[in-house]
C-alpha cells in the first residue's frame, strides 16, 4: 500500500535527498548507511533494551532506505548495482529489526517465523519479477508497512504493552496473508 504513496512521498524525500547529495553522498553510500544504522539499532537494543532508542535508530535506517533511491535518481546514477545493494541490504535489515524483538521478550519461535515470512514475502516478489510478473505494490503489507508496524510495536511496548503485543500478532497474520497473496499472484498467472 505504501508503495502507492511513492509519488506523494517525494515532497518529503526530495529535499532530504538533495541535502544528502550536498553532503557528497552517493545512492550506494546512503544504502550502506541504512545498513550501518540497522547494525547500530541491534547494538542499542542489545545493550539498552530500550524500545524508544530502538525506534529512533529504526526510523533513521528506514528513512535512509527510502532516500537511497531518490539520491541515486537525482544524481542520475540509478541502476542495477544499486537496486541489488538496496534489496539485499533490506533483507539483512529486516532480519535485524524483527529478530531483535526477542531481546524485548517477544516469543522466540513466533519472532523467528516472522523473520522467515518477511524474507519470503520479499523473495516471492523477486522470483515473480524474474518470471516477468510485476509484484511491486502487491500484497497487504509490503516492507514499508512492516517497518511502520515494527515502529509502533516499539513505541507502545513500555506504555501500552497489550497494544504492542497485539500489533505483533496482527503483523504476523498480515504477513502470512501477504505471503499467500504474492504466492497466489504467481500461480494464478500460469496455466494449470
Ligand atoms: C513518534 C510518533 C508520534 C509517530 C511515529 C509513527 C511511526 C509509525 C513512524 C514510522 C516511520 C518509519 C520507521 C517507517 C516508515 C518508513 C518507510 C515507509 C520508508 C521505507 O520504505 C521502504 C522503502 C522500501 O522500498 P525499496 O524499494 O527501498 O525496497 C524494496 C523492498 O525491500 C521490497 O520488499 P517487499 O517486497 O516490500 O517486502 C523488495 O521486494 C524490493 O526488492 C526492494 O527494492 O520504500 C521506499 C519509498 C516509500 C514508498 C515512501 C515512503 C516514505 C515515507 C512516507 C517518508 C519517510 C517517513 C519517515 C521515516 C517518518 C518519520 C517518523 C517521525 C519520527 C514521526
Ligand atoms: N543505492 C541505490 C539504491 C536504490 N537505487 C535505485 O532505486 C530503486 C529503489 O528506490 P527506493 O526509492 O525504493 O529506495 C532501486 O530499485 C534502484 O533502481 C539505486 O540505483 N542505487
Ligand atoms: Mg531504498
Ligand atoms: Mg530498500
Amino acid at each position: 500500500m505504501i508503495t502507492n504513496l511513492r509519488q506523494e512521498s517525494k515532497k518529503i524525500l526530495r529535499p532530504l535527498a538533495k541535502g544528502l547529495i550536498r553532503l557528497g553522498l552517493s545512492g550506494n553510500q546512503v544504502t550502506a548507511l541504512g545498513l550501518v544504522a540497522s547494525i547500530l539499532f541491534l547494538i542499542v537494543m542489545y545493550f539498552t533494551r530500550n524500545p524508544i532508542l530502538g525506534f529512533i535508530t529504526l526510523v533513521v535506517s528506514s528513512l535512509l532506505d527510502a532516500l537511497d533511491g531518490e539520491v541515486a535518481r537525482l544524481r542520475g546514477t540509478a541502476g542495477p548495482m544499486g537496486s541489488f545493494l538496496d534489496s539485499s541490504f533490506d533483507r539483512l535489515e529486516d532480519a535485524i529489526f524483527i529478530s531483535s524483538l526477542t531481546l524485548l521478550g517477544f516469543q522466540s519461535l513466533l519472532t523467528a517465523l516472522l523473520v522467515g515470512i518477511s524474507l519470503s514475502i520479499s523473495y516471492l516478489r523477486a522470483k515473480a519479477e524474474s518470471l516477468g510478473i510485476k509484484a511491486e505494490g502487491k500484497g497487504l503489507i509490503e516492507r514499508g508497512e512492516r517497518l511502520i508496524f515494527l515502529s509502533l510495536i516499539l513505541i507502545f511496548l513500555d506504555f501500552f504493552p497489550l497494544v504492542s503485543t497485539s500489533l505483533f500478532y496482527i503483523l504476523i497474520i498480515a504477513s502470512v496473508i501477504t505471503l499467500w497473496q504474492r504466492f497466489h499472484l504467481v500461480i494464478s498467472t500460469f496455466p494449470k
